[in-house]
């Protein structure tokens, strides 16, 4: 079958867009992961769905796969994408909607000056939600890493992350622990691995190696988990802006039980259609 798709990206963490309202689409984790090939396919860390809503309270349904062909419960860029797709694409005339995942339902609205702001939900911190092992849950805890102890705040968006403060993320080992972290067993869904440097009060630098997709230019959920984790350890204050390697988000969050809100681009690259066997 011939498939319709968009390619779009949040700050370089990039994704390939599906209309299953218009087309019918079930594709296995085989056909996600040759789609998302580099060299084999089209590419992308990330391949969305966009679903018509399956509650009266929502507008859309969104599914997430990553690369490796597992499906996620949230994608924090994508959403952003999401929404700019959605509008672009004449499925809506709303502006800020409501999308059901996995882990709840997220609201990105799209701004004035082109730029999406997502409503992220509340962060968990039991650990037993992240889901993370631990008979403790003090915000920084340790972490058996190829031999080293590093220190981890365990933080779910919707999806795991283990987030580490560092002197300097360009010096970071992200490959290699990067790698460790994901598949640790302490966190027996994987996880995503963030590691983050504090530049001042309202600024941090972030690179993720993310679950299913290793580093990526940036990672909203990983923005927002990385705010969450700096915050609790007093280390910065909300507003914060995360440089990640394909640029610039801007996170706020009022502490806890409050939701994380996130502000950054949506672009969309070109479209095409592929066959499918
Ligand atoms: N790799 C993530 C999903 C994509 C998240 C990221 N691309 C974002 O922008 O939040 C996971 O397995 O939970």
């Amino acid at each position: 079958m011939l498939l319709r798709f968009t390619k779009m990206h949040g700050l370089g963490n990039d994704f390939i867009v599906i209309d299953a309202i218009r087309q019918s689409v079930h594709l296995t984790p085989e056909q996600v992961r040759h789609l998302a090939d580099r060299h084999f396919g089209i590419g992308c860390d990330q391949l969305l769905v966009v679903e018509e809503a399956s509650r009266p309270d929502v507008d859309f349904r969104y599914r997430i796969f990553n690369a490796d062909g597992g499906e996620v419960e949230q994608c924090g860029n994508g959403a952003r994408c999401f929404v700019r797709f959605v509008h672009e694409q004449g499925l809506t005339a709303k502006r800020r909607i409501r999308v059901e995942t996995r882990s709840g339902i997220i609201a990105p609205q799209l701004e004035d000056d082109g730029l999406v702001t997502v409503d992220m939900g509340v962060p968990v911190l039991e650990p037993a939600r992240v889901p993370f092992v631990s008979d403790s849950d003090a915000i920084v805890q340790p972490l058996d890493v190829g031999g080293e102890t590093i220190a981890i705040t365990a933080v779910s968006m919707g999806n795991p992350h283990a987030v580490q403060v560092v002197a300097d993320v360009d010096a970071a080992p992200v490959a290699a622990h990067g790698a460790l972290i994901e598949r640790h067993p302490r966190f027996p869904a994987r996880v995503n691995a963030g590691f983050v440097q504090v530049v001042d009060a309202h600024r941090i630098r972030l690179r993720v190696f993310e679950r299913g997709a290793g580093e990526t230019l940036a990672c909203g959920t990983g923005a927002c988990a990385a705010v969450v984790a700096v915050i609790l350890c007093e280390l910065a204050q909300s507003p914060v802006r995360v440089e990640t390697r394909g640029g610039e988000l801007d996170i706020a969050w009022g502490g806890p039980g409050q939701p994380v809100l996130m502000t950054g681009p949506a672009v969309t690259v070109f479209a095409g259609e592929i066959a499918v066997d």
